[in-house]
């Protein structure tokens, strides 16, 4: 029997929207600030989703509704009991990025990190072929991955030719991907994780290993990993980077100092201060915005003889 469509129905834009995720009561929510304004900057027609565990503070996510996000509150994900040593202690966290899937009242999302900002408008990837999981091909050359064989070897996926390595699998960043939220996957995901040992890289090893039959790989330009620009620069142009992910160790802008290697190129300081002016931006704050680009600043400013 043909699906029933109300009249109209047929033609009714896609639910879709970005998705991020925070946890604790630090200071990531700075991120989202900056995520939600970069946004508004490229006139993105989605909205923002935060996925919150419950430990984050009232105050940051009535910052965050204040800033026009829809804040979501998830319930953790752990991975099973290990010994395992994660890159960094806190990914055991980032588990709960896999809750995203059960925000089924959207039928795609794009995820980004709260270390990410967007620069240019990606709305286009909502209209990707479904059925496909998208998202950029991560780098093996940073010492977190020295624990791993292809480190040892010298084998990258973003110099393929410079170290053979046999047929690998190809190997996302989890920072930022495409995907469609199905309470049917979120059960297999869960199913999956209770027997799957953790790894270093946690939820991203984890979501490689899940999605690695039908992972499709989309430009660098839309998740630059930082240490690209000192790692493989040859593959990163700067000027067509639609989004930059400050995920290298002291890249954070938010907590920026300066101090740790590689934080003095002038790349990085300014990709820094390119955060910092969206984050800084009134104009891109939600009532600035909404007035501005509603007819209402015009309608006061006609009446008051000022348009
Ligand atoms: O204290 C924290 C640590 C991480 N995150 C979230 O988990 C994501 C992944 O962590 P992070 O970006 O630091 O990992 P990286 O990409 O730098 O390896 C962050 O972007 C945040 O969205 C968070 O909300 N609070
Ligand atoms: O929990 C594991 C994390 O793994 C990823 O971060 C890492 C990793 O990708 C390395 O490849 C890089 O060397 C490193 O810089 C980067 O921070 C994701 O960005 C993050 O969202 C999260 O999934
Ligand atoms: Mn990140």
């Amino acid at each position: 029997m043909a699906p029933l469509i109300m009249a109209g129905m047929e033609d009714a834009p896609m639910q879709a929207a970005y998705v991020t995720f925070l946890a604790g009561s630090g200071d990531y929510w700075k991120g989202v600030v900056g995520l939600a304004k970069g946004l508004r900057a490229v006139k993105s027609a989605y909205p923002l989703v935060v996925a919150c565990l419950p430990d984050v503070p009232e105050s940051h996510r009535r910052t965050l509704l204040d800033q026009g996000c829809i804040v979501r509150e998830i319930q953790p994900v752990y991975p099973p009991e290990s010994q395992t040593h994660f890159a960094m202690a806190y990914y055991v966290i980032n588990y709960s990025k896999l809750r995203i899937w059960e925000f089924v009242e959207y039928e795609r999302m794009v995820y980004l990190d709260a270390d990410i900002q967007v620069y240019d408008n990606i709305d286009h990837l909502f209209d990707l072929e479904a059925g496909s999981f998208y998202a950029v091909k991560g780098c093996f050359c940073e010492k977190t991955w020295s624990h791993t064989p292809q480190y040892k070897i010298g084998y990258c996926q973003q110099c393929p030719d410079k170290v053979a390595w046999p047929e690998p699998p190809l190997y996302f960043n989890a920072g930022m991907f495409v995907h469609e939220p199905s309470l049917a996957t979120a059960r297999a995901l869960l199913d999956k994780l209770v027997v799957t040992d953790p790894t270093p890289f946690a939820e991203q090893d984890f979501l490689n290993m899940f999605f690695q039959d039908v992972y499709k790989p989309i430009p660098n330009a839309y998740n630059l990993v930082l240490a690209m620009l000192w790692r493989h620069p040859e593959n990163v142009e700067l000027g067509s980077v639609k989004v930059v992910h400050y995920c290298a160790a002291g890249s954070k802008p938010w907590r920026f100092t300066g101090e740790e290697a590689n934080m003095k190129r002038e790349d990085i300081k300014m990709l820094v201060r390119k955060w910092w002016d969206i984050y800084n931006d009134e104009s891109l704050c939600l009532l600035g915005y909404a007035y501005r680009s509603s007819g209402y600043v015009r309608i006061c400013m006609k009446h008051y003889g000022r348009e």
